[in-house]
């Protein structure tokens, strides 16, 4: 029954693609996405470019410690929240992915409270900034240390199987996590115990300074998968219909039981690693000019142009309206008020032991309060 609805194959000498540079469909099939579907997944990659500005500005004026851009990623991200089932699938992402989770559905204020540690913020200002999570919708907090959200995202699957929920996990990282010994425990358990769980690489060829020539003699890192026992998927994770195509069947394929998978979505990133970061001091102007070309809204933007779904008026409208409610919640969560310090010591134990107790009695008196 699989293989009936199956379009695409693992290991593909070149990323899988359906939509050339100058906006043409070259899939291998017809496509069936609506107009209301194609133009939601544009709206959406609009949105996360623009909280992407966003919120390196708020790092720019003072007002939160760090920021991680995330443009170039959008195709992969944005297809992502739209092949989960929303609020029912878990999600276990990266600190580059809040594009994606804005499109899922995380509001706005909520990204912004997390990032400026106001009482907007669902993790109550516990997280550093560009760390977002969401329990309703069943997105785990990312967690820093590089590839340790992997084996609790192997072991959320696993227990969807023993429980039989029908979900599937699908967790996110960037190709320097495939080099940590928690990457390779993850997807090995993973394997062994058939969870319904996809890797998906976002692969932006660097961890901070390191090309990923320096992290893997491999020709590539879905072919990592073929050693671990699953199908790994190679995509051009700049074309958004590509990544959703793909990202439907694996998500679909791994929840009808056919085990874990891995896609290597090809992107790039087009702004430095960090706020923190100087990427003229390694990597040349040209190759990002070079992947400017390739720019997963401006491909998406000449498709529907040809489908006769977008227009200059229809832009306009639509960034004003993404503008408009970004400016709102960001005002929102400003108004909110900073976290107060004291609550750092809520929700580490069920009852607060005696030195959680103390220390809060301590810093109370500390600041007077
Ligand atoms: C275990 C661990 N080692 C080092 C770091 C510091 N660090 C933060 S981001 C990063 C690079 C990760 O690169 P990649 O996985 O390719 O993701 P990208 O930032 O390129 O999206 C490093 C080394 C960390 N957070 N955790
Ligand atoms: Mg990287």
């Amino acid at each position: 029954m699989i293989k009936d609805t199956q379009r695409f194959e693992p290991f593909t000498r070149d990323p899988i693609a359906l939509v050339n540079e100058h906006g043409e469909w070259v899939g291998p099939f017809d496509l069936d996405l609506d107009e209301e579907q194609l133009r939601a997944l544009y709206r959406d990659m609009v949105a996360a470019r623009l909280l992407d500005e966003r919120l390196l500005l708020l790092q720019r004026s003072g007002k939160t410690s760090f920021a991680m851009e995330a443009a170039g990623h959008e195709g992969i991200q944005i297809a992502i929240a739209h092949t989960v089932k929303r609020g029912f699938d878990w999600l276990f992402p990266y600190y580059r992915d809040h594009g994606m989770l804005l499109a899922l559905g995380v509001p706005a204020v909520e990204i912004f409270g997390e990032t400026l540690a106001t009482r907007a913020d669902p993790a109550k200002g516990r997280q550093m900034p560009n760390h977002p999570g969401s329990k309703p919708l069943n997105a785990f907090t990312v967690a820093s240390p590089i590839a340790s959200h992997i084996p609790p995202a192997t072991g959320a699957a696993i227990s969807a199987k023993i429980q039989n929920t029908g979900q599937v996990v699908v967790t996110t990282f960037g190709d320097g996590a495939t080099s940590e010994g928690d990457w390779h425990a993850g997807v090995n358990f993973a394997s062994a115990q058939g969870a319904p769980v996809v890797f998906v690489v976002e692969n932006n060829r660097y961890a901070i300074s390191v090309d990923l020539q320096k992290q893997t003699g491999s020709e590539n890192l879905a072919v990592k998968a073929k050693a671990y026992g699953m199908p790994g998927y190679y995509l051009d994770g700049m074309d958004v219909l590509a990544s959703y195509y793909v990202m439907q069947e694996v998500i679909e394929r791994t929840r009808a039981g056919a085990g874990p998978a891995l896609v290597e979505a090809v992107v790039y990133r087009y702004g430095p690693h960090s706020s923190a970061d100087d990427d003229r001091l390694y990597r040349p102007k040209e190759e990002v000019e070079h992947w400017k070309q390739r720019d997963p809204l401006e491909r998406f933007r000449r498709f529907l142009e040809r489908q006769e779904l977008w227009t200059p008026e229809w832009e306009a409208e639509l960034r004003e309206a993404a503008e408009a409610e970004l400016a709102r919640a960001l005002e929102e969560a400003e108004a909110a008020g900073p976290v107060p310090e004291a609550w750092m010591f809520d929700d580490v134990y069920a009852e607060p032991l005696w030195p959680q107790i103390e220390q809060r009695r301590l810093l109370e008196e500390e600041l007077g309060a």
